[in-house]
């Protein structure tokens, strides 16, 4: 694993990363990979150790999405649900991870469960923020028809994040979705307006919005890419910027 490299100080004191769902199942077709788990508890780890706060958002795409559900005939709400559920199951995964690698960390829900984690309350989490914990933030935003990206994007600046991370299977923001068009080509930085105008899909388009509104600059990159997270952190140029740019 990549060490930082000496004097190079983080760029960011508080992000919010955005961990990819689907993602998680490795080369599985479904549920997590304890080696991919393991490896972003690491590298998350890195960054605590380095003294930046980190919150989590954990997607569900590994386990349920209610738009697939709904595909094959379930009410989309009751989809959303279980996707929401899914995100829970993945934080847990993560808290799991973390905690067994001596890193502080705690899950705060958008949903009650009474038990099982703490009721998502911004105050109290950037008190752990502040204190060094990883706070995960699951079942997304608690509302259907939403996405993991847009809960990410919305804690993200509700807790005064300086960045939102969208660590994801791709090396970043492309013409087109390079799964499909081999021929696409990356950007290594966008507007939020040409987000929007070129309708590229990378995240859906309420998270781009959010973002825009509230200067909330953005980075995709490729959380496969071991160092990937600590490159991003430390100001390196990895996958793509999103952000407003200074005509001044
Ligand atoms: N223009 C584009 N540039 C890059 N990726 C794109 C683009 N259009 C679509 N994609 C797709 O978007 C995916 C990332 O978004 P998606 O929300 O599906 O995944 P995720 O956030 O990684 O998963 P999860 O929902 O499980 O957290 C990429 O894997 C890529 O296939
Ligand atoms: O605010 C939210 C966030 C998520 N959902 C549902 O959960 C799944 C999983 O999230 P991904 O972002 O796709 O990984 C999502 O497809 C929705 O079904 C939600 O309803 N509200």
């Amino acid at each position: 694993m990549t060490q930082p490299e000496a004097g190079r100080q983080p760029r960011y004191k508080r992000i919010l990363l955005k961990l990819s769902g689907e993602a998680l199942m490795g080369s599985e077709n479904f549920g997590i990979d304890p080696k991919v788990l393991n490896r972003m508890a690491l590298e998350v780890g890195q960054l605590v150790g380095i003294g930046v706060q980190v919150g989590l958002v954990i997607g569900g795409g590994n386990l349920f999405r209610g738009a697939a559900l709904s595909a094959v005939g379930m009410d989309r709400v009751t989809g959303d649900h279980m996707g929401m559920l899914a995100t829970v199951m993945n934080a847990l995964a993560m808290r799991d991870a973390l905690e067994r690698s001596n890193i502080p960390a705690l899950v705060m829900s958008a949903i009650s469960m009474v038990g099982v984690t703490d009721h998502y309350d911004r105050r109290k989490a950037m008190e752990h923020l502040r204190k060094g914990q990883v706070v995960i933030f699951s079942a997304g935003t608690g509302n259907p028809f939403f996405t993991t990206d847009s809960a990410a994007c919305l804690r993200g600046i509700e807790v005064n994040a300086n960045v939102v991370l969208k660590a994801t299977k791709v090396d970043g923001v492309y013409t087109a979705d390079p799964f499909k068009n081999p021929d696409a080509e990356k950007f290594d930085r966008l507007t939020y307006d040409e987000v929007l105008a070129r309708q590229l899909e990378v995240m859906d388009l309420t998270a781009i919005c959010l973002c825009r509104d509230h200067k909330m600059p953005l980075r995709v990159f490729n959380m496969n890419k071991p160092g990937a997270l600590l490159n991003v952190v430390l100001g390196g140029a990895e996958g793509t910027l999103i952000e407003e740019v200074d005509n001044d």
